[in-house]
């Protein structure tokens, strides 16, 4: 990576460090149900510790929009983290202001506060620079370990940066350098696995696929965009109509540049959206009316798997099916599985492929799970990130 990361600073003793992290965790009923965001910024928070330097975390949570949302405060992620760093986590019921700054002064070298949610301030998500400044002003230096909102151009990740020395953390330079390898100088063969739902969502990370994988493997709710355009009945199945010349042109393209295309060659089909439904396999060419495309079938999910062991990287967005419901999580977890039996390099790019890994508890099996669902997206795409972009070259 040619940006500075926290490595590269010469003093922390005494500095206060303003550290943007992704505290943006699930919470239900005042309790986080994954806490994995807080713990892969560990390594960043204890080397900022063990230098001596004064400890200021911040990061949003949800959407509130500018306001103060009591459910959105930052209570539970506090209490957290000072269990896994067993020490004591100073909270800010602010993220800004006298207050703030006066729990500032009082921290001594090695401590660590936790600023209020910085999206209850309307400035965070305006990138208004007097936020900015009001940010910049509780620190001398900042580090941007959030790489889940990397994607954001916002006063905490990207404005806070024109104004103080500003680096990376650990957490974000891992993240950059794995998916940054997969996309720059990947080993062969490369299998990039696309699937979820919409294929809007995914438009630019096939057509950057198709470029640089060897295999691309389509599945879940965008497959059916695919048949549609190639002519096949699909049913109730999701489509985007608007879409249909895209997704031949797709094919086209991987054609010409030799690339091996695949979209599903069955699929379970079902009569409702519920565990209870009836469900049959029916060949791609042929969803019956009244039925809907649900997962991926038996036969793709070999021939997929068959793909995935033989491959040296691979790279998974996206599920094969509608995993959250157990009979049509089949696809979805025959890939989770190939992902964790190959003795290729597996990446998982974060989101709802991420949430199917850890729920069949083949997680600690990948090589790397990113933490961004949409920055990982973005960066897959191959786009310039705004809060990596703003920090000090190297
Ligand atoms: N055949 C399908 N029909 C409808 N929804 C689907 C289908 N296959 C997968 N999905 C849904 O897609 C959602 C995930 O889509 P998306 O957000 O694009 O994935 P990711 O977060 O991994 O990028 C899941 O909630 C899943 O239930
Ligand atoms: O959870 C996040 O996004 P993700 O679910 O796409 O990874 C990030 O914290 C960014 O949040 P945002 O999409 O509200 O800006």
């Amino acid at each position: 990576m040619n940006k500075k990361s926290i490595r590269d600073v010469a003093e922390l003793a005494g500095k206060r460090v303003f550290v943007r992290v992704d505290f943006n965790v699930p919470i239900e009923n005042g309790k986080i149900t994954d806490d994995k965001r807080i713990r892969e910024t560990l390594p960043t928070i204890n080397f900022l510790i063990e230098k001596g330097a004064k400890v200021i975390l911040a990061s949003h949570l949800g959407r509130p929009d500018g306001k103060v949302v009591e459910e959105l405060r930052h209570t539970a992620s506090a209490a957290r983290l000072s269990e896994l760093l067993g020490k004591p986590v100073v909270k800010a019921n602010e993220a800004i202001g006298d207050t703030v700054k006066g729990q500032i002064a009082a921290l001594g070298n090695g401590d660590v506060l936790l600023l209020e949610n910085v999206r209850f301030y309307p400035g965070e998500e305006k990138n208004d620079p007097e936020l900015a400044k009001a940010f910049a002003e509780l620190a001398d230096l900042f580090v941007n370990d959030a790489f889940g909102a990397a994607h954001r151009a916002h006063a905490s990740t990207e404005g806070i940066a024109h104004i103080l020395p500003a680096v990376s953390g650990l957490l974000m330079e891992r993240e950059l350098d794995v998916l940054g390898k997969a996309l720059n100088n990947p080993e062969r063969p490369f299998t990039a696995i696309v699937g979820g739902s919409k294929v809007k969502d995914k438009i630019a990370v096939i057509d950057k696929m198709l470029e640089i994988a060897d295999n691309i493997l389509i599945g879940g709710g965008l497959s059916y965009t695919f048949f549609k355009a190639q002519g096949h009945e699909i049913g109730n199945s999701l489509v985007d109509n608007s879409k249909l010349d895209l997704a031949l042109e797709f094919i086209e393209k991987a054609k010409k540049l030799g690339k091996n295309f695949l979209i599903p060659v069955d699929i379970v089909a079902s009569d409702d959206f519920s565990a209870s439904a009836n469900t049959q396999v029916v060949d791609a060419s042929g969803i019956p009316a009244g039925w809907e495309g649900i997962d991926i079938g038996p036969k793709t999910r070999e021939l997929y798997a068959d793909v995935i062991k033989n491959s040296k990287l691979v790279v998974w967005n996206g599920p094969m099916g509608v995993f959250e419901i157990e009979p049509f999580a089949h696809g979805t977890i025959a890939v989770a599985q190939a992902c964790a039996d190959t003795t290729g390099y597996t990446v998982i790019g974060g989101g709802d492929s991420a949430a199917a890994a850890e729920k069949f508890g083949l997680a600690d099996k990948m090589d790397f799970i990113s933490t961004g669902g949409g920055a990982s997206l973005e960066f897959m795409e191959g786009k310039a990130l705004p809060g990596v972009v703003a920090l000090n070259d190297k």
